[in-house]
């Protein structure tokens, strides 16, 4: 489980969290909503063990981020913009992001983590440059598969997709979350909150104003709670 203990964060002098709670259990996707500013990069940054909270712990399993450095490798993150070598395939950046988590596959294997990821077989030897932001995205899942990761982070992760890219991406986070995996994303468009989370969060100002599940609620209704709320 991924939790957050009262988390607070103050950048000179700005408090950018103040005493944030929350739980993502295995198997469950919480994400969270909120303004420009809310604080939801800082929630995710400290999860990264990128940012030291000021106040409060962050939480993997029982272990803190901070305190024992080596419960980060069963997390893995997925940026808006997943950050890979131009210059190599899609195959050989899974490769080599793979080894340099401790994990050596054969050619086969790490055809399998791109083909549970959905990207297409025709693009797993040609270069990352040719990629779109959708196929990039792919390569990342791929890689937080073949790390094994038992928790994995998303940054604004559908900003940019095309419908149709939102919806195959949909379909393996929940995948994932089938198989036991917790997931923590921050976003900004409410209907694939709605559409992947288990749970929803409302961030406003560092702090957790609402928490909801999915199940509970309609894309409008949820969008009327977050316009009365922020
Ligand atoms: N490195 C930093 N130094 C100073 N202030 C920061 C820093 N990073 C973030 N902040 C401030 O902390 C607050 C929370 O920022 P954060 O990036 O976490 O918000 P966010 O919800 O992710 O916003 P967005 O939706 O724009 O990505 C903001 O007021 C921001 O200006």
């Amino acid at each position: 489980m991924l939790q957050a203990k009262n988390l607070s964060m103050r950048y000179e002098g700005k408090l950018a969290l103040k005493n944030l709670s929350f739980t993502v259990a295995p198997g469950e996707i919480f994400c969270l909503l909120g303004q420009n500013g809310a604080g939801k990069t800082t929630t995710i940054n400290i999860f990264l063990g990128l940012i030291e909270p000021t106040s409060g712990e962050a939480l993997i399993g029982n272990s803190s981020i901070i305190k024992n450095k080596s419960s980060r490798s069963a997390i893995a993150y997925i940026p808006e913009i997943v950050q890979l070598y131009g210059n190599l395939s899609g195959l050989e950046n899974l490769e080599f992001f793979s080894r340099l988590a401790g994990f050596v596959y054969s050619q086969e294997e790490l055809a399998s983590f791109l083909q549970c990821a959905n990207l297409q077989e025709e693009a797993h030897k040609k270069r990352l440059s040719t990629y779109s932001k959708g196929m990039r995205q792919k390569v990342g899942i791929a890689i937080a598969l073949a790390k094994n990761a038992n928790y994995i982070l998303m940054d604004e992760p559908t900003s940019g997709l095309d419908p149709k890219a939102s919806v195959e991406f949909a379909k393996i986070c929940k995948e994932l979350s089938t198989n036991g995996v917790a997931i923590l994303m921050a976003t900004h468009d409410i209907f694939n909150a709605v559409n992947i989370g288990s749970k929803i969060g409302i961030m406003r100002e560092g702090t957790l104003v609402h928490t909801t599940e999915t199940s509970k609620i309609s894309a409008q209704e949820l969008q009327d709670l977050y316009i009365k709320t922020i």
